[in-house]
């Protein structure tokens, strides 16, 4: 009888992805390679993530903390970019949106709302952790299109990219409730960079349809590949299904910071031709989310994007 190894999600070290390459292996395939057969990966970053990581989860205890009607108040023309919590099927669930978080102004009117009379130490804290967070998507995201050939498409990647910080909080489940604190999903992002406190619970389904937890390593982060990416690339990259299950008493926090572009996302031409045929057609990346919104959600496992703009 032979043992099957559980597979594992790959780490990779941020100090050789900014020097793009590490001991032997070049960062940029290794990035690549990882986002084309897990759709993620651990990022493990230096020391000065230390201390923003836990300011950060110090300063979200304190803004769920905060009264129901407070909370609500966090609203948005687009979908999943405001408060939500209270739904019947997922009762462990509360989120807020944070919208266009690695601008000062973008923190500042959340805080304001929250807050009417100021929190300059959340300003401050959530800024920091967005910059910090989206300098790794950027190195990311320089690596695959470096990885592709296709260079030439970062200018207008950064002229069309926004940043949402969604903060999340999982109750523990109570007697005969769900555990599921999220139901199994693909992200509708371009990226996605998350991260948790010290209480575990996601997990990410491998394409040969495993579970696996997410161990995150001190001060890491996960990045994921979203739909948009995984369209964008013509299907090589992997946007993985992926859910929260709680166990045990406490509640867990967590973070994501997810990246969305105004107007239409195109294939990029160069990742199409006679061995991969074109398999999206162009589309609007915010229509998408609206159409994911109003599609059924309680379809588990079932493809959106393809629907929405599958050729
Ligand atoms: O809480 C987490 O770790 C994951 C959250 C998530 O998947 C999402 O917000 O899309
Ligand atoms: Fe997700």
């Amino acid at each position: 009888m032979g043992f099957v190894a559980q597979p594992k999600i790959p780490v990779i070290n941020m100090v050789n992805m900014k020097q793009k390459s590490g001991f032997g292996v070049s960062a940029c395939s290794e990035v690549r390679h990882a986002l084309e057969e897990f759709g993620c990966f651990l990022v493990v970053c230096d020391g000065i993530m230390e201390e923003v990581h836990k300011e950060t989860f110090d300063a979200l205890k304190t803004l769920f903390d905060l009264p129901m009607e407070t909370k609500v108040k966090n609203t948005s023309d687009k979908a999943y970019h405001g408060y939500v919590g209270q739904i019947p099927f997922l009762p462990l669930l509360e989120s807020l949106g944070i919208e266009n978080a690695t601008s000062v102004h973008g923190v500042d009117s959340f805080t304001n709302l929250m807050w009417p009379s100021g929190n300059h130490n959340f300003c401050k804290t959530i800024h920091s952790y967005a910059k910090l967070v989206s300098e790794i998507e950027e190195t990311v995201r320089k690596l695959v299109f470096e990885s592709y050939g296709v260079q030439k498409y970062l200018e207008s990647y950064n002229e069309s990219v926004t940043y949402l910080l969604r903060v999340m909080k999982y109750r523990s489940p109570i007697a005969k409730e769900t555990k599921l604190g999220s139901i199994s999903h693909t992200d509708k992002s371009f990226i996605s960079i998350l991260s948790q406190d010290q209480v575990k619970g996601l997990e990410v389904k491998t394409k040969d349809n495993i579970w696996i937890p997410v161990e995150y390593p001190p001060f890491s982060f996960l990045v994921m590949a979203g739909d948009a990416f995984k369209a964008w690339s013509n299907d090589r990259v992997h946007s993985p299904y992926h859910q929260v299950v709680m166990e045990g008493e406490e509640c867990r926090y967590s973070i994501g910071l997810f990246t969305y572009h105004k107007g239409t996302i195109t294939v990029a031409e160069e990742l199409v031709d006679d061995k991969h045929l074109r398999k999206f057609k162009s589309f609007d990346h915010f229509g998408y989310l609206d159409f994911y919104d109003k599609d059924s959600l309680f379809e588990q496992e079932y493809c959106h994007i393809k629907s929405y703009c599958g050729v």
